[in-house]
């Protein structure tokens, strides 16, 4: 087979040349969502994928994470690999234990896979309902995995879009582990932050303390702000409110991540440094920021 890609129409590579952030992260930081992109040749992206990316490796991602200042990643699954985490698993096992990964699997994945795969540093699986991302999965089948990953004290990460919300509320309440939401669950910002769409995924949070949320992606979700770009100050401000929300109502179960390198953006790709810069504007106290950078992440993925 052949393992020369062709990167979707339009594709927008990561920013090179990154700033240094002006907000000095607290010691011990990690990056709790970030991807690597194979390199293709080496680890082939998925035949199911629905977008083929420009490569993204292991030791670009380390350089970002040494550059940014922070300690630690959190590498998650990209839906390019599929359920092929070799990729992940050789960037976990390259990393000199600063890396752990969430991964994805299938319902027919073995017991031992699943022991090889926590011994990679592997703590969660992610569920992914985003339709431009992924083919329908059961659920049934998600929450037989969950199950089984339940066992090894591992959580389930989940990435939708709020209007989906109330359709994935029971199955994600029937979940028997933490559960992590991705990116807030992608609220629609040009709504209000005390409006209807955004308080259902607070309630979700404010009944359910085994709920979790990624306060990150600003880039991706802002309507009306501006972008991190050419040492812009105040990058997506209408995405403030929101995350600043979440990490003062939920300190202790709120995780930061850059999304490095960015899928599917259309209009720019952030400058990295300046998307550090955003932090200090959603957790406006030095306490706060050891939670969601130090504290939270840690618990949840050096935990043992
Ligand atoms: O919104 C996206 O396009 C996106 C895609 C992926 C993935 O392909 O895994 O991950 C993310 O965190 C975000």
């Amino acid at each position: 087979m052949s393992t020369h890609f062709t990167k979707t129409p339009g594709w927008l590579d990561w920013y090179r040349g990154p700033s240094r952030p002006v907000f000095q992260l607290p010691p011990g930081a990690v990056d709790a969502h970030c991807h690597v992109f194979g390199p293709g040749e080496r680890f082939p992206y998925a035949a199911e994928r629905k977008y083929t990316p420009c490569d993204a490796s292991k030791e670009q991602l380390f350089a970002l994470r040494d550059h940014l200042g922070f300690a630690r990643n959190v590498i998650v699954q990209a839906t390019c690999h599929g359920a092929d985490n070799r990729a992940l698993v050789d960037a976990c096992l390259g990393s000199q234990g600063r890396a752990r990964g969430v991964a994805t699997v299938k319902r027919g994945v073995s017991d031992e896979q699943l022991r090889e795969l926590h011994a990679a540093g592997i703590r969660g699986v992610r569920f992914n309902f985003v339709r431009r991302l992924v083919d329908f999965t059961p659920r049934e089948e998600l929450l037989e995995i969950a199950n089984r990953i339940a066992e090894l004290n591992w959580h389930v990460v989940v990435y939708f879009e709020a209007a989906d919300l109330p359709e994935l509320w029971d199955f994600f309440t029937d979940l028997p582990t933490i559960v992590v939401i991705d990116h807030m669950g992608r609220p629609d910002v040009s709504q209000s932050p005390d409006g209807d769409e955004f308080e259902l995924l607070v309630r979700l949070m404010r009944e359910h303390p085994n709920v979790w949320s990624k306060v990150s992606c600003p880039e991706r979700l802002s309507v009306s702000g501006n972008p991190a770009l050419d040492g812009e100050r105040e990058a997506y401000s209408d995405v403030v409110p929101f995350a600043r929300r979440l990490v003062e109502t939920f300190p202790d179960r709120v995780l930061w991540g850059t999304d490095w390198p960015h899928p599917n953006l259309k209009n720019h790709m952030p400058d990295d440094g300046l998307l550090v810069d955003f932090i200090p504007r959603i957790a406006t106290t030095a306490e706060l920021r050891q939670k969601l950078l130090v504290d939270n992440p840690m618990r949840l993925y050096w935990g043992e």
